[in-house]
């Protein structure tokens, strides 16, 4: 099983004078996240989900908290510097191929960093408007959690891949959803230890 992360950083849209991300649509009935809030995705350019959109993210390594992961896979991968402990744990991810757990992803999300995205040879940052999220360039479950996510809940939820390995080309079967689950307990490293956090459902 591997345990892994994922990190949406989220700014308030640049208005540039071109009309495009940022401007303001008086008429629009968006909430307060969405048409002003751009989210930092990434094209991938090696490993799982290679040419795809995804946030930054990875697998941990030997003794690190999934927060301090997605920090670190976060400065890697574009360059932005983010302090582990200002992370919000937003979703806990099964991934299940052929009925066996494949990857555990911790989804983090902020507003907190510093520095502007460079790309790297594993990732080719991109400030996206969260309503212009490309789902149809990304894994097909993040259309099912991802908007939730950007617009500020949390969630927890089981995938069901078959037909692999890998992952990436098994196919998408089956999924169950919880949102607002609380993840306080996971303030301190990202690690349950309340035991509260329940699975999605069967
Ligand atoms: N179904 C899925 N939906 C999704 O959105 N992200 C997924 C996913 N399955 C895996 N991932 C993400 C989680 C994690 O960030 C990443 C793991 O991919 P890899 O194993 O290729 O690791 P990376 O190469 O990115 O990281 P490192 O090797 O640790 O640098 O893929």
């Amino acid at each position: 099983m591997i345990e892994a992360t994922l990190c949406f950083v989220l700014r308030e849209s640049e208005t540039d004078g071109t009309g495009e991300a940022g401007e303001t649509d008086e008429t629009s009935e968006t909430s307060e996240t969405d048409s002003d809030t751009d989210v930092l995705l990434i094209e991938k350019r090696r490993g799982l989900g290679e040419g795809w959109y995804n946030g930054p993210g990875g697998k941990l390594e030997p003794g690190e908290t999934p927060r301090e992961c997605a920090a670190r896979e976060t400065r890697e991968e574009v360059g932005l510097e983010i302090a582990p402990d200002v992370l919000e744990y937003a979703g806990e991810l099964t991934f299940l191929l052929d009925e066996e757990v494949h990857t555990v992803c911790h989804v983090f999300r902020t507003t907190e960093f510093a520095g502007e995205p460079r790309p790297s040879d594993e990732a080719r940052p991109e400030w996206t408007p969260v309503d212009d999220v490309p789902y149809d360039q990304m894994w097909e479950d993040d259309r099912l959690w991802l908007p939730g996510v950007l617009a500020g809940d949390t969630v927890a939820g089981e995938f069901h891949f078959a037909g692999g390995p890998p992952l990436d080309e098994a196919a998408f079967v089956d999924h169950e959803l919880e949102w607002g689950v609380s993840f306080e307990s996971r303030d301190g490293d990202g690690t349950d230890t309340s035991g509260e956090t329940e699975a999605a459902g069967e």
